[in-house]
């Protein structure tokens, strides 16, 4: 679950400054796609940079899993995303050299060195998430023998790698044609459903709305109005 309350965010703007993100309540549940759309500048990715904690609000907390991460140290925060926030950007940021299977492996090195155990565990949990993708047979491919879309799966497959239980995906159709990007936020929904996560997807593009479970729409830095959701 996540939970963000009241949060306030303002960046340094000459000699004043902006306000990104005002007085935003948010709450995503596990099995939940929340869309967070408005205009450009309205600030649906600085929420979306709050939520990760990757930028510290400057007032309210954000709550994950009940764990108020506006306490948290930063190395705390660190293993915290780690452990528990899957992020996926807008251009698939995989690596050139490694397979699609590596790229899932690699997150296993990320934190305190995997036993033999812990890796063998990760394999078959990258086959597992490969598989569910309709990427099995291609798990051997490195990203330039993937089309656009493969690639944004092996990426959102990577930000499930360590069972996160909430997912952040961050305009993930930008980069794709309209039916790779329909595909994309199928499988979004599909995997939130089945691995439980509390989603909370940016999106511009009003095609997709029908399909989240809950739609939010930003002004300003804040949220105007719910907007009527497809279930
Ligand atoms: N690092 C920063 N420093 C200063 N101002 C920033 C910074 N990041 C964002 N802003 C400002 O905060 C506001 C919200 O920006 P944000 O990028 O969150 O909007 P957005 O809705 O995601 O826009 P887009 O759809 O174009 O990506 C804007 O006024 C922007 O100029």
């Amino acid at each position: 679950m996540i939970h963000l309350d009241d949060v306030t965010l303002t960046f340094p703007d000459g000699d004043g400054r902006v306000t990104a993100v005002d007085r935003v309540t948010l709450t995503s549940a596990p099995r939940t796609v929340t869309a967070i759309t408005g205009p450009s500048g309205s600030g649906k990715s600085s929420l979306l940079a709050v939520a990760a904690t990757l930028i510290r609000p400057d007032s309210g907390r954000v709550l994950i899993d009940d764990v108020d991460t506006t306490e948290l140290t930063p190395s705390e925060a660190a293993i915290l995303r780690r452990r528990r926030i899957g992020i996926v950007f807008q251009q698939s940021n995989l690596l050139p050299s490694l397979t699609a299977l590596e790229q899932l492996m690699v997150m296993t090195e990320l934190g305190d060195r995997p036993s033999r155990a812990s890796r063998a565990t990760a394999k078959e949990r990258a086959d597992e998430l490969l598989e569910a993708v309709g990427l099995a047979d291609h798990r051997h491919k490195r990203p330039h023998q993937l089309s656009g879309g493969q690639r944004q799966r092996v990426n959102i497959t990577r930000a499930l790698m360590n069972g996160p239980s909430v997912l952040l995906v961050d305009e993930p159709t930008s980069a794709l044609d309209q039916e790779s990007g329909a595909g994309v936020i199928d499988l979004i929904v599909r995997l939130t459903q089945a691995f439980q996560t509390s989603t909370l997807l940016v999106t511009h593009d009003l095609v997709h709305l029908p399909q989240m479970h809950e739609v939010v729409r930003m002004e300003d830095g804040g949220i105007v109005a719910p907007l009527p959701s497809a279930s």
